[in-house]
């Protein structure tokens, strides 16, 4: 396979800690900055890796055809048709590497105890030393590229920089949709001779001389693995999504998380939207749901109801700090969208299908059509007759199995968003005026609910819970906490993180935090269907959000806290009776009674680490059930 333009290729006889790579990294006339720190990381992860070439990546669009035109020659992309997906291309993974891998995420923090129990944990000095074993000539015969990165915006007063080292051009072409990246980013951190988190990726499938590669390469053996104090990342094994682009859920939450508890905000798994009301007055709502349970559907909502619109600001992962007035702020620090394909359609999500018929997209594990496009289930209406299945295999509809794989995804830039909002590009964000905590729950957790109050909300948030799915590996469909959406995420003590809540929270005006709410757009009937629609129709729980915050609207109050009184819904042109809405909104006691036990348990599990603010909120809600 021909490597993209090579500063030093040595072949495979420099290898074998040689220490020549080490020394060319180094050279200035090969490497495009002065910033030591960097160089000296470059060189000595060249050593140990032993790459037969190293190549700075510098974000241009020249490069990216380049490497993708490479990655179509070796197998590992397919060129969609121009006409229907111009510029777009088809990944399909090895079968086992398919999904982020929670069971083989560790935090290395020097105590145990700052790693928290909802972390795996090794020493670090023990972590170190396997990974260094894991990585010794893991990427000969293949080129290391180095992709300096910035999550957020370059000129945001603190710009937060890393540098992702993979011997992967799948990741370099995904990162370049997925954040900043490139000489402009390398320049300014040269410039302030900035630190940076060195986030060093091996898909760890070292090429003998001559061996051929395969499409995926991967290995069995897979660890993604965050060192909080160091402020760094190495991941060995996938090729995958968030084992496998750095700057997302390694750095932007689970080390970022850690940043923002040392100085002052939040990293969180939210999405950030602009809703505008008919009078033309404008709102901003971040939304924290676990993977997989409709954060970018919501981030690019088409409302169903009149004069309500919806502008997208971020769908994955948002940082929040108060500003200078004590409002909370917050931002999206990545560029592109890596959203999940099924269930992503026209009929659902019309403004993500027009972004990704935009082109310029990297679709990994959907299915192919039989006129070069791709198709994953949801997608439309009609199901195609005859497809090649995310496996290679031909699939009829008669073939008994999902076409794409479940967690199959399209990387897209954000800036495709027809509806991206402006403010988008702002370095110091948009004020919240909402937050939203949401899971996927067939029972129990009404459709939407009001805290309380602020503390009340924390409570909601930090015993979030939400059935797995088919975005991390392991069984689906299992109910666990999931506190803020962050359960896979934290980089910390989870104890720890709730309290940083409530103290950072301390420190905002009081009487402009943002008003929490609990949603869940998947309860199910009796029969089994969903109790609401969603989708688009969840505008209508976005208006009831609004007019509860201007105090005009209606509601209950139960022991979890208000929801909707079933006329309070604009329901108008939605054929739900009004049976129906109070099932979708309904707090049925002895649900909840066994919900209290689960919280319980949960909060059990922190031991003496979980803050007593929230220990009193669960007696609290325990006696507002018994004399309710
Ligand atoms: N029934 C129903 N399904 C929904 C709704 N919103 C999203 N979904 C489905 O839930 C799945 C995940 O939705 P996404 O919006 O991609 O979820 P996400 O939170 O962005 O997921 P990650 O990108 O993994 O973090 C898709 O199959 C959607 O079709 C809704 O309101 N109702
Ligand atoms: O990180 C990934 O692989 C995809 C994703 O957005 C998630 O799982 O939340
Ligand atoms: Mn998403």
């Amino acid at each position: 396979m021909g490597n993209p333009v090579r500063q030093q290729d040595q072949g495979h006889q420099g290898g074998a800690g040689s220490g020549r790579h080490a020394a060319s990294a180094t050279d200035g006339a090969a490497a495009p900055t002065t910033h030591a720190r960097l160089l000296a990381w470059v060189a000595e992860t060249a050593e140990l890796t032993q790459p037969d070439s190293v190549y700075w990546v510098d974000g241009s669009e020249a490069e990216y055809t380049r490497l993708t035109d490479e990655l179509v020659e070796a197998g590992t992309l397919v060129r969609l048709n121009p006409d229907t997906f111009p510029n777009s291309f088809a990944a399909f993974s090895d079968p086992k590497d398919v999904a982020r891998v929670e069971e083989q995420t560790f935090i290395c923090s020097e105590d145990e105890r700052e790693a928290g129990f909802t972390n795996n944990w090794m020493d670090p000095a023990e972590m170190k030393g396997k990974l260094r074993t894991l990585f010794n000539g893991s990427m000969r015969g293949r080129t290391m590229y180095v992709i300096p990165f910035v999550m957020g915006h370059l000129d945001a007063e603190d710009p937060k920089f890393g540098v992702e080292i993979t011997d992967s051009a799948y990741v370099v072409a995904s990162m370049r949709i997925m954040a900043r990246i490139g000489t402009d980013v390398l320049n300014r951190m040269t410039e302030l001779d900035a630190d940076f988190v060195p986030a060093l990726h091996s898909l760890g499938a070292p090429l003998a001389e001559g061996e051929a590669d395969v499409p995926w390469p991967c290995n069995d053996n897979k660890w993604i693995v965050h060192f909080p104090e160091e402020r760094s990342i190495w991941s060995f094994g996938s090729g995958y999504g968030g084992n496998a682009l750095l700057g997302k859920k390694c750095y932007s939450l689970r080390i970022a998380s850690v940043m923002a508890r040392d100085e002052g905000w939040l990293a969180e798994h939210m999405l950030i939207l602009k809703l505008t009301s008919p009078q033309d007055k404008s709102y901003y709502l971040s939304a924290a749901f676990p993977s997989a349970c409709g954060k970018t559907n919501l981030a690019l909502l088409d409302p169903t109801i009149e004069g309500w619109k919806v502008e997208t600001l971020g769908d994955d992962i948002t940082w929040m700090r108060f500003g200078k007035e004590g409002e909370l702020r917050a931002v999206n620090p990545e560029a592109g969208l890596f959203g999940v394909a099924p269930g992503t359609g026209w009929g659902t999500n019309p403004n993500a299908m027009r972004a990704i018929a935009k082109g310029n997209s990297i679709f990994t594990n959907v299915a192919l059509t039989d006129d070069g496009g791709v198709w994953w289930e949801g997608m439309t209406e009609e199901t195609p007759t005859h497809l090649t299945d995310w496996q290679g295999n031909e699939w009829t509809p008669e073939s008994g199995q999902p076409a794409a794989h479940p967690n199959s995804r399209f990387c897209t830039p954000i800036d495709q968003i027809d509806m991206l909002a402006e403010e988008y590009y702002r370095p110091d964000g948009v004020e919240l005026s909402a937050i939203l905590f949401g899971g996927r729950r067939k029972t129990t957790v009404p459709l939407v609910t009001q805290s309380r109050d602020w503390a009340n909300g924390i409570f909601m948030g930090s015993t979030l819970s939400s059935e797995t799915t088919a975005a991390a590996a392991g069984e689906v469909g299992l109910v666990r906490r999931d506190p803020m959406a962050m359960l896979p995420f934290i980089g910390y003590d989870a104890g720890d993180y709730l309290r940083h809540w409530i103290t950072l929270s301390s420190k905002g005006d009081q009487a402009r935090l943002p008003k929490i709410f609990l949603v869940n757009w998947f309860r199910r009937t009796a029969d089994g269907g969903f109790a609401w629609p969603g989708f688009g129709d969840n505008a209508r729980v976005l208006k009831w959000v609004i007019e509860r915050i201007e105090g005009t609207a209606d509601a209950i109050e139960t022991p979890i806290g208000f929801v909707p009184t079933p006329d309070a819904l604009d329901l108008t042109g939605l054929d739900m009776t009004p049976a129906e809405v109070e099932a979708a909104v309904h707090v049925d006691s002895a649900e909840w009674a066994a919900e209290l036990k689960g919280i319980e348990e949960w909060y059990d599990r922190f031991g003496e680490s979980l803050p007593e603010e929230l220990r009193g909120q669960l007696t609290e809600l325990k006696e507002r059930f018994q004399f309710s």
